[in-house]
């Protein structure tokens, strides 16, 4: 038996995956809306009935069942709530009471996590005395004061300012770098995915559509949804493979262009939104299963172009500026 996690869960309807990592290693999980990744984080917690096993450094916590009490899981769950009776302190201290910790040392290890977590000045507050990022920092103290061996992250940004997500995001970094146990961060950030994870585990309708390192799940996307999330655009064709190219490589024309080497679609424009300097045309072309393909264009061209949804236009892309892989012969 090896270290890290080794999990095989299966949930009716809703679950069917296997899952490995490293000790110390950050596994973000992305998958669309209903993809099971909070099911997943649950099951392994012992929250949801799965069957299946699981092994936390080389301990089964199935075989025998090992209660949710008795995982040594540390949460941070969207919308969860500290307790609004008790301060600061006393909520991180709560879970090393429970373990029988003696009152006075569980303080200190509470306040000493809170100092970590920049907030050890606030450690007499209630909740409802604290903002949205200073109560996340509190959350994540009380996941990890326990020392758990699989902390368990559901969108840990979520509902914060962007410049407290961003002070969070460096903070939980730096403790993510030393910490030994697992993480699985579920995300719908492909900026956290990319940045925060080693590994990524794309869900989609209970099942791993894909893993890997960020680096490769972001060139090599097999999912629509994660084409979308790091802004790719990817067909897959009828042999299983994929073909990927960036939106600012397509080129939108009035009329059907020339040139052999270049890939085209027809289609109608479905969206314009402002991206960065350029303007994203979403082009729905029906060419990949009902997904849009975007493309970036100049202010200027949109406009001399006259885009506007329901305008009918060509999209093209040099052979050269795409990669295909995953089929056949492909790579
Ligand atoms: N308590 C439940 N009982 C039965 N089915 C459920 C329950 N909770 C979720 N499901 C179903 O299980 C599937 C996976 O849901 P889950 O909440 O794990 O997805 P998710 O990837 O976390 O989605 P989201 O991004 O919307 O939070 C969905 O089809 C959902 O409808």
């Amino acid at each position: 038996m090896s270290g890290g996690l080794h999990a095989r869960l299966h949930v009716p309807g809703r679950l069917d995956a296997e899952l490995d990592a490293d000790p110390g290693s950050v596994v973000a999980v992305i998958g669309p809306n209903g993809a099971g990744k909070t099911t997943l984080l649950t099951a392994l917690a012992g929250v949801v009935a799965a069957e299946g096993h699981v092994e936390v450094d080389g301990r089964s916590w199935t075989d025998p069942v090992v209660g949710v009490r008795e995982r040594r899981v540390g949460w941070v769950v969207q919308g969860q709530a500290l307790f609004p009776h008790l301060s600061a302190r006393d909520n991180v201290a709560f879970g090393l009471r429970a373990r029988g910790v003696r009152r006075a040392e569980a303080a200190d290890r509470a306040q000493a996590w809170l100092d970590r977590l920049g907030v050890g000045e606030l450690a007499d507050r209630r909740p409802t005395r604290l903002s949205g990022g200073q109560a996340q920092r509190v959350t994540i103290a009380r996941a990890l004061v326990t020392e758990p061996r699989l902390l368990l992250l559901d969108e840990p940004f979520s509902g914060l300012d962007v410049g407290v997500a961003a002070a969070l995001r460096i903070e939980l970094a730096r403790h993510l770098a030393s910490y030994d146990g697992v993480t699985l961060m579920v995300t719908h950030d492909a900026l956290d995915a990319l940045t925060l994870a080693d590994r990524v585990v794309v869900l989609e309708d209970g099942r791993v559509a894909q893993q890997g390192t960020p680096g490769d799940v972001a060139a090599r996307p097999r999912t629509d949804h994660v084409a979308r999330l790091v802004g790719l655009n990817v067909l897959r064709d009828d042999a299983g493979g994929f073909t990927a190219f960036r939106p600012q490589d397509v080129v939108v024309s009035p009329t059907e262009p020339d040139g052999s080497a270049r890939l085209r679609w027809a289609g109608r424009v479905a969206g314009l939104t402002p991206h960065g300097d350029a303007v994203r045309v979403q082009v729905d072309t029906r060419a990949g299963a009902g997904v849009d393909l975007l493309a970036d264009v100049t202010p200027a061209a949109s406009a001399q172009l006259g885009l506007s949804p329901g305008a009918e236009v060509w999209v093209s892309v040099k052979a050269t500026a795409t990669r295909t892989y995953g089929g056949p012969g492909a790579h």
